[in-house]
């Protein structure tokens, strides 16, 4: 099996925080994800400093874009992301806009199947778009209101796309084996790490049962 890839989920809305949380923890992951909130507040310029800090690391810029794909999605591709969101629930001529502006760099797109309800329908037609990876995500409402992405992950795994699967909400170390055997080619992770009293002790916890469920 090849090796699972670990995003690290950039969830603080302070902007020396985050780059110092990605200083801990850059050893032991491969992607750093600048969430949702963190993009919202800090903007493109936070794009460009883990760009110039982390120049070998993957950089994935959490957009969840709803609307005006390609506009929105080529600033931050410009800025240096390697990949981009967008909402599975915004429709395909958005998914198809943000596929547009990362082919012109050369990075990749991502589907949050977030909220979708025919999710196999939408992960197929991402697909015949050119979406390269496609996002099973539980979000932290859903989280709180007790849901988990593994039911989702089956699903969208068993359809065999042929393309890269994300796996995100709530994964934590007991829980890592379970995507992986499920078929998961990376591995989110935010609260688990960035929660913990060391997170690069965390990180590292986290990356030692990924390699162990991948053998
Ligand atoms: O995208 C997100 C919320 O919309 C989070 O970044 C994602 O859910 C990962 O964080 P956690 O591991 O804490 O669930």
């Amino acid at each position: 099996m090849a090796r699972p890839l670990i995003q690290m989920a950039l969830d603080s809305l302070d902007f020396d925080q985050t780059v110092a949380l990605a200083d801990q923890v850059a050893p032991y992951v491969d992607i750093f994800e600048i969430g949702t909130p963190c993009i919202k507040y800090n903007g493109i310029n936070l794009v460009k400093e883990l760009r110039q800090r982390f120049p070998d690391k993957l950089l994935l810029v959490d957009l969840k874009t709803m609307d005006a794909g390609e506009y929105e999605a080529g600033a931050f591709y410009a800025a240096g992301a390697d990949i981009c969101t967008v909402l599975g629930v915004s429709g395909l001529a958005t998914i198809a806009g943000v596929i547009k502006a990362a082919k012109k760099y050369g990075a990749e797109t991502q589907i949050d199947l977030i909220n979708v309800d025919d999710k196999s329908y939408c992960a197929r037609e991402s697909v015949k778009l050119g979406a390269q990876i496609m996002g099973i995500h539980t979000g932290l409402d859903a989280q709180a209101a007790g849901h988990t992405p593994f039911g989702d992950l089956n699903e969208i795994a068993g359809l065999g796309l042929g393309v890269r699967i994300s796996v995100a909400g709530g994964i934590k170390p007991a829980t890592v084996q379970q995507v992986v055997e499920a078929g998961a080619n990376i591995i989110v992770v935010g609260a688990a790490i960035y929660g913990a009293p060391s997170p690069a002790e965390a990180a590292s916890e986290i990356r030692e049962l990924v390699d162990a469920a991948a053998v």
